[in-house]
């Protein structure tokens, strides 16, 4: 029997509470489309997820773009599954079983690292690569020694595979030094390497090249306003197609809160919170060594949704926050309510902001994320409070269809009519870090050496 192509492109997406996982067969590489314009350089054939990954029992799904039904399964309980690591054995092991995915016929693996440092390009793992992002698991606990876990079990596991990390930072490397600095000494802001990185930036590179498209407007004139609302939630604002600021900061705590974190806090509150905010711990359950302090673990792994009201999922608050109801103490009797007006309060912080330094300039403001894309009552309730702004209204009927239709950006404010270059528009994007990456990997010349 001949060997198998070796043209499979595994794209793995450790976020906080979920691993998401895409498998491409390469349709085109950079030396055949030089001008980086093809859309279709890979074609998708089979999705996975994870989620709850943090809230057990983990929900596992896997679909093969061309199945029999025996072959799917969605939100499937798998108790086994504690963490990334063993999230992705299993997805390894139904590879295998139904997909008949022969490991020879991956060439690349594509990782995202949440938190690259000074890297901003893709690099191939080697010893060095892999100790940088190590060593940077402390400024992004819940996310680089989870993907440091996955990138580990694809050198041992699927050893002719190549893996390459991708960062969530690389998209942020343009903000402006007066807004990445913060207002601390300076030379030792630079020895340490204290400054804002920001975050979800591949998110917001698939969203920045999508919403172009869907716009017929290039990306060195766009201005958004982006909200990426998942379990980690934060808010960019691009400027002729470069990040000029972003809500996350130093790490993934910054800004706004999520599932188990509290965003931004005066920093002060935390010594008033414990005396022991510097002790350092260590989690056993990480496969790799990360010391934070109490702090951080506070910060990170016990605030946040969790905290407030003891479930991580958006949904549920939104179900139990009694929305119709107007009184103005409900929150102070209903912690749902108050983690919804929370997060709606900080929400509209960052669009106030990002307004004003686009100078009202804004092409289109953009929901991603699993709440952004999910919830109809906050992108509703966002909305509301943009028409002061001068945004349309939102259509109740085309924001109710998000989900509904398989479109991968879905306007959900009223048509105005075209009456100026820079309509402004209120959309939803699908986001897919997992096919950014893939896609930058299959036109990426360093990887494909025909000679
Ligand atoms: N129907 C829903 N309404 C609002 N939020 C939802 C809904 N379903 C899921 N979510 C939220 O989406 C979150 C997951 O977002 P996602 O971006 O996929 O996660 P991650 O940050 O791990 O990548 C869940 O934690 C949950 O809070
Ligand atoms: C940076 C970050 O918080 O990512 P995620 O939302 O995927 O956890
Ligand atoms: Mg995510």
């Amino acid at each position: 029997m001949s060997p198998p192509d070796k043209n499979l492109v595994l794209s793995v997406n450790s976020g906080s509470s979920s691993l998401k996982i895409s498998l491409y067969a390469v349709s085109s590489r950079q030396n055949q489309y030089p001008d980086h314009s093809s859309s279709e350089a890979v074609t998708l054939i089979l999705t996975s997820s994870i989620s709850s990954i943090s809230a057990p029992p983990a929900k596992f799904s896997f679909q093969p773009i061309e199945s029999s039904d025996d072959q799917r399964c969605k939100d499937e309980i798998v108790n086994s599954i504690t963490d990334h690591a063993s999230a992705f054995s299993h997805f390894l092991e139904v590879l295998r079983s139904k997909a008949s995915i022969h490991g020879k016929q991956i060439m690349y693996i594509c990782h995202r690292v949440v938190h690259g440092g000074d890297y901003t390009e893709p690099v191939e793992i080697t010893q060095e690569a892999y100790h940088h992002i190590e060593k940077l698991s402390d400024l992004a606990p819940l996310h680089n020694g989870a993907a440091l876990s996955v990138i580990k079990a694809c050198i041992d596991v699927l050893p002719d595979a190549k893996s390459i990390a991708y960062f969530d930072t690389a998209f942020h490397r343009s903000i402006p030094i007066h807004i990445s600095s913060y207002a601390i000494d300076p030379e030792l802001a630079k020895k340490r390497g204290l400054k804002k990185y920001g975050f979800h930036g591949l998110s917001y590179a698939f969203i920045l090249r999508t919403v172009s498209k869907y716009l017929s407007k290039p990306t060195e004139e766009l201005n958004l306003i982006v909200l990426h609302l998942g379990s980690g939630a934060s808010a960019c604002v691009i400027k002729n197609g470069k990040s000029l600021d972003t809500s996350m900061g130093l790490t993934p705590l910054n800004g706004l809160p999520g599932a188990t974190r509290s965003g931004s806090i005066d920093p002060s509150l935390i010594f008033h919170y414990t005396n022991k905010a510097g002790r350092i711990t260590h989690d056993p359950n990480m496969a790799i060594h990360i010391g934070v302090t109490k702090a951080e673990d506070i910060l990170n792994r016990k605030s946040g949704w969790k905290a407030i009201t003891g479930t991580t999922d958006f949904g549920v608050i939104t179900s139990k926050a009694d929305l119709e109801n107007h009184d103005p103490d409900v929150s102070l009797r209903n912690p749902y309510r108050l983690a919804y007006d929370i997060f709606l309060d900080r929400i509209l912080h960052f669009v106030g902001s990002y307004h004003l330094k686009l100078g009202g300039e804004v092409d289109a403001i953009v929901f991603a994320g699993g709440i952004g894309e999910k919830s109809v009552q906050l992108r509703s309730m966002v909305g509301e409070r943009l028409q002061c702004l001068g945004y349309p209204q939102i259509d109740a009927e085309r924001n109710e269809s998000v989900g509904k239709v398989d479109e991968v950006v879905v306007e959900i404010s009223v048509d105005k009519g075209q009456t100026s270059n820079r309509q402004k528009h209120i959309l939803v994007c699908h986001t897919d870090e997992q096919l950014e990456m893939a896609r930058e990997c299959a036109l990426d010349p360093r990887f494909w050496d025909e000679s």
